[in-house]
C-alpha cells in the first residue's frame, strides 16, 4: 500500500485530504515504510536517538533516483556545450569582487561540476546555490533545512551553515551521514574536511540533553552521563540547581534525576538510573540561564513534548473545522514541528499576510492541551479569539481573555487563555483580579505556549513573560526575524530554533501573497531647500528632506497616476507634521496618533467602501496588523531611520491585496527618497531585508509625465520659498514630527470597530470598553490636535 494512501486512510472522517495527511505525521506504522522506501528515497534522517516514534518527515524527502537521473542528464547536456570552466579564464575576473583576496583555486572541481548546483565556502560555511539549475528545487530543500538563508534573489541564493541551523536540522529529523551524503552529491567539488568536521561536530552534540517538565518542576535529562557531568562542572548550571529547601521533588517523579548537591569531582555513579535516562532538577527561575549556557557550551537543550503520552494534563477538545483547507507551506511548516510525533519548540517564519494565525491554531489543534497565547496588543487578543472561533471547533467558553479590561479563566479543566506580553510581563501595580489571574496562569502546566510577533517584544518584557510560564512546548510566529539590536539570537534559546522559514517569492508565485513591484524614487533637493539643509541641525535636516518640494511633487504625481489606474493607495509618513502638510495640500484624509477613534473608523471605512476615498495617509500607527486588503499601492514619504523590520511590515500591508490573483496583477511599493541626504543611507539599509527575500528595488530618477501633472504643487520658486519659510517659522514643526501619542493598538482598534465580521473580532469590545478607549484617546492627545479638531468640527 502506498505511503500516501495509507496516511490518508489513517484519519478517517476528516474533511480534506490535506488534513488527513497532517494528522498522520505521527503514525508510527510509517516506520516500516521508511525502511522499505530507503533504497528509492533518501529520507534525510529521522529523529534523535531518544525518539521512539521515528518517522521521516514528509517535507524532507529527496528522491535519490530522480536526483541521480537529473544529474546524469545535466552532465550529458553540459558535455554538448562549451562551458568555460577554468577559474583562470579572463571571464572570471569579475568574481574577484565577490571573493576578494581569497584564493579557492586549490579546490578540485569535479569534472561534471556545471551540473551540480552548490558551492560551499570551506572557510566560513557559506553556501552558494545556483537557483537556475534544473535540480535547484531539490538542492534548495536540503540547503534550507541545514542552513540559514542569507539572500535569495532570482539567480544565485546564499545560505550559511551555522551551529544553530545544524541543530535545527537534527531536531527536525535529519541525520549526519545523510546530510553529508546529499551535500557531497550536490557540491561542485568534494566537500572540504573543515565543512565535514563542522557538520559532524554540531550534529552529534545536538539532542543529547533534554529539558523536561514534570509535575511543575524542570529537569535536565540525558542518557549520556558524561555530558551531564560536563554540564554540572559549569558553575552557572551548577548554581541553577535548587537548594534542598527549594526542591520539592515529588516521590512520584520516578527515579530519574537528582544528583547530590556536592558537585565537586562529579562521579557518574551518583546518577540514578531510569531506563538509562539520568538527570537533575533545576529551579524555575534558572531555566533560561541553563538553556543559554548549554547553547554556549555547544550542547543545546532539546525541548520536545510527547503530548500523546501526557496523561497528567487534561486534554482540550479542539479540532480544525472540517472545511479548513490548509495551504502547502502551512502544512510544511507544521511538519517541522510535529515531524516525529512530538511537539518541538521553535519559531516559524512566514511573510505578512501568509496566515501565521492559522498555523498557530493548527498546532494547538494537534497538541490538544491547554494553550496560552501571547500577543502584542489587546486588539490582537480579540483577533486571536475570533480566529480560534473561525478555524477551530473550540467552544467559546473554553477561551479566556486576560487584558486590562478582561480577566477571565476557563470554566473546565483545560482551555485557552489569550493575553498580551505586557499583561504577563509587567510585575507592578496589578489589581487583585490581575494577581489572581497571574496565579491561575503561573500555577499550572501549559501544554502549549503560542508566541505571536516574537521579534517585536522588548527583550526584558519577553524574557519575563516567558520565564514565568511553565509550558511543555512553545511556538514563536513572526514575519521578520530581524531586530536592529542584537537580541534576535536570544530567541534561539528562549523559544527554540527556527523550524521553518518560507520563501516570500515562492508564496507570491503561488498567489498566496501579492506580487509587488518595489521602487525607490530619487527626488533631487531644490536649491533653496538644500542650502538650508546644509545649515541646520539634524532634526530639521530630516524634516527638510521630507518636505522637499520635488518629493511632494513625486507623491502628488504617483497618487494621481495610481488613482487613475483604479488603485487604492496608502501613503506612510512617520513624521506627523509632513503627514498633515501632504494630506492637507492633496485634500486627502489622514490618521495618526492624534486622530480620534471615531474619525479613524470613518476614514478607514470610507477607504474600504467608497470610490471617493482612494488614498489615505497613515503614520506609523498603521505599520502592523492593519488588514486592508483593498490597498494595492504604498507610497512611503518618511520612515524610521534604517529599520528593516518597518520596511517589511509596511510592505506587508499590500501583500494581502484582495486582487492579488487577478491576471497580471501587481501591487506597488514606492519609497520616496530625497537625493544627497541622509535618507539615501537609511533607505539602502531599510531595504536589505526585502532584498534578501528576493525583492528588487528599481531606482527611478525621473518620473515620466510628472511635468504635465495638473495643478502640480510648488512649480514656482516663490511657492517653494513660501513652503520653506512657513515651516522654518514654525518652531513646532520639528516637535510635531514624531507620532508619540498612541500605539498600534489604536488604529487596529479602529479597524476592529469597522470590520466586526472580518478577522478582527471587534464586536467583542463592549460599549464601556469603547468609551474607555475614547476617553484614553482624548486624554493622550496633543493639545494642538485637540484645538485643531475643535476648529474643524465648528466649520463642519
Ligand atoms: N489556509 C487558508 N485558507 C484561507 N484563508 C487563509 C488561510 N490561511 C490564512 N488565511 C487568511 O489569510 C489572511 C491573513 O492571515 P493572518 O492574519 O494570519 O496573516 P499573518 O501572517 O498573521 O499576517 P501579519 O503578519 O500581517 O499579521 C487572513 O484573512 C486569513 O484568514
Amino acid at each position: 500500500m502506498s505511503r500516501t494512501k495509507r496516511k490518508a486512510e489513517a484519519t478517517p472522517g476528516h474533511g480534506s485530504a490535506k488534513r488527513a495527511r497532517f494528522d498522520a505525521w505521527d503514525e508510527s506504522d510509517d516506520d516500516k515504510d521508511a525502511v522499505n522506501d530507503h533504497e528509492e528515497n533518501l529520507y534525510i534522517g529521522s529523529v534523535c536517538s531518544s525518539s521512539k516514534k521515528a518517522v521521516p518527515p514528509r517535507g524532507l524527502t529527496i528522491n535519490l533516483t530522480a536526483l541521480t537521473r537529473k544529474l546524469a542528464e545535466e552532465r550529458k547536456r553540459e558535455r554538448s556545450e562549451i562551458i568555460p570552466t577554468s577559474l583562470d579564464s579572463p571571464q572570471n575576473n569579475m568574481y574577484s569582487d565577490i571573493f576578494g583576496d581569497h584564493d579557492f583555486s586549490w579546490l578540485d572541481l569535479k569534472t561534471d561540476h556545471a551540473s551540480r548546483p552548490l558551492w560551499v565556502n570551506p572557510e566560513d560555511g557559506h553556501i552558494i546555490l545556483e537557483a537556475f539549475s534544473p535540480i535547484a528545487k531539490q538542492a534548495q530543500e536540503l540547503v534550507a533545512a541545514i542552513s540559514e538563508p542569507v539572500s535569495r534573489p532570482s539567480c544565485i541564493h546564499e545560505y550559511k551553515l551555522t551551529s544553530q541551523s545544524l541543530y535545527t536540522a537534527v531536531s527536525v529529523g535529519l541525520q549526519t551521514e545523510d546530510i553529508l551524503d546529499v551535500l557531497e552529491r550536490l557540491s561542485k567539488f568534494p566537500l572540504p574536511d573543515t565543512i565535514v568536521a563542522f557538520i559532524r561536530d554540531r550534529t552529534s552534540s545536538y539532542g543529547k540533553v533534554k529539558l523536561v517538565l514534570k509535575h511543575n518542576q524542570y529537569f535536565v535529562e540525558s542518557c549520556h552521563p558524561e555530558t551531564l557531568a560536563l554540564l554540572l562542572k559549569d558553575p552557572i548550571i551548577r548554581a541553577a540547581r535548587p537548594t534542598a529547601s527549594q526542591s520539592a521533588s515529588s516521590p512520584s517523579i520516578s527515579k530519574t534525576s537528582y544528583l547530590s548537591t556536592s558537585v565537586a569531582g562529579i562521579d557518574t555513579d551518583d546518577f540514578e538510573d531510569d531506563d538509562n535516562v539520568q538527570g537533575f532538577e533545576i529551579s524555575d527561575a534558572q531555566v533560561d540561564n541553563v538553556k543559554k549556557r548549554c547553547s554556549e557550551l555547544d550542547c543545546p537543550i532539546l525541548e520536545e513534548y510527547d503530548f500523546h503520552n501526557d496523561n497528567r494534563n487534561h486534554s482540550l477538545v479542539i479540532d480544525l473545522r472540517p472545511n479548513t483547507a490548509i495551504r502547502a507551506y502551512q502544512e510544511t511548516s507544521l511538519s517541522k514541528m510535529f515531524g516525529n510525533g512530538r511537539a518541538r519548540s521553535g519559531i516559524i517564519v512566514l511573510p505578512c499576510g501568509a496566515g501565521k494565525t492559522l498555523v498557530g491554531i493548527m498546532a494547538a489543534c494537534t497538541i490538544k492541551k491547554s494553550c496560552l497565547v501571547l500577543c502584542t496588543s489587546s486588539v490582537s487578543v480579540m483577533q486571536w479569539k475570533q480566529q480560534f472561533m473561525q478555524w477551530s471547533t473550540v467552544k467559546e467558553k473554553q477561551i479566556a481573555l486576560f487584558t486590562a479590561d478582561q480577566k477571565e479563566t476557563f470554566a473546565e479543566d483545560s482551555g485557552i487563555v489569550i493575553s498580551t506580553y505586557s499583561m504577563v510581563g509587567h510585575t507592578h501595580n496589578r489589581s487583585s483580579e490581575g494577581n489572581k489571574m497571574m496565579e491561575f496562569i503561573t500555577s499550572r502546566e501549559w501544554g502549549f505556549l503560542l508566541l505571536d510577533e516574537v521579534h517585536v517584544v522588548p527583550a526584558t518584557m519577553f524574557h519575563r513573560a516567558i520565564t514565568t510560564i511553565k509550558a511543555h512546548s512553545k511556538l514563536g510566529l513572526t514575519a521578520t526575524l530581524v531586530r536592529e539590536d542584537d537580541k534576535i539570537v536570544d530567541l534561539n534559546y528562549m523559544i527554540g530554533p527556527k523550524l521553518y522559514e518560507a520563501n516570500w517569492m515562492d508564496l507570491a508565485a503561488q498567489g498566496h501573497i501579492a506580487n509587488v513591484q518595489c521602487a525607490e524614487v530619487w527626488c533631487p533637493m531644490t536649491s533653496e531647500f538644500y542650502r538650508q539643509y546644509l545649515a541646520v541641525s539634524n532634526r530639521k535636516q530630516a524634516l527638510l528632506s521630507i518636505m522637499n518640494p520635488t518629493k511632494f511633487q513625486a507623491c502628488q504625481f504617483l497618487v494621481q497616476y495610481h488613482e487613475n489606474r483604479g488603485d487604492k493607495i496608502i501613503v506612510f509618513s512617520d513624521n506627523v507634521y509632513a503627514l498633515e502638510a501632504y494630506a492637507g495640500r492633496l485634500g486627502k484624509q489622514f490618521i495618526h496618533g492624534g486622530t480620534s477613534q471615531a474619525d479613524r473608523v470613518a476614514i478607514l471605512s470610507a477607504f474600504q467602501r467608497s470610490s471617493d476615498t482612494n488614498t489615505i495617509f497613515l503614520s506609523k500607527v498603521g505599520d502592523t496588523s492593519l488588514d486592508l486588503p483593498e490597498a494595492t499601492c504604498l507610497i512611503q514619504i518618511a520612515s524610521h531611520f534604517g529599520s528593516r523590520r518597518q520596511e517589511a511590515q509596511r510592505l506587508g500591508r499590500i501583500l494581502r491585496a484582495r486582487r492579488r490573483n487577478d491576471e497580471g496583477f501587481n501591487a506597488f511599493f514606492y519609497s520616496l527618497v530625497s537625493k544627497d541626504t541622509h535618507e539615501m543611507l537609511y533607505s539602502a539599509k531599510r531595504q536589505q531585508f526585502l532584498i534578501n527575500q528576493g525583492y528588487a528595488f528599481k531606482v527611478i530618477t525621473h518620473l515620466e509625465g510628472l511635468e504635465e501633472t495638473e495643478d502640480l504643487a510648488f512649480r514656482t520658486r516663490d511657492e517653494r520659498i513660501e513652503l520653506l519659510n512657513s515651516f522654518l517659522a514654525s518652531e513646532s514643526a520639528a516637535d510635531l514630527g514624531s507620532d508619540v501619542h498612541l500605539g498600534e493598538d489604536d488604529i487596529v482598534g479602529a479597524v476592529v470597530q469597522l470590520l466586526p465580521a472580518q478577522r478582527t473580532g471587534g464586536s467583542n469590545l463592549s460599549h464601556i470598553q469603547q468609551k474607555k478607549r475614547q476617553k484614553k484617546d482624548e486624554a493622550s492627545r496633543h493639545p494642538l490636535f485637540v484645538k485643531r479638531d475643535k476648529a474643524a468640527r465648528k466649520t463642519r
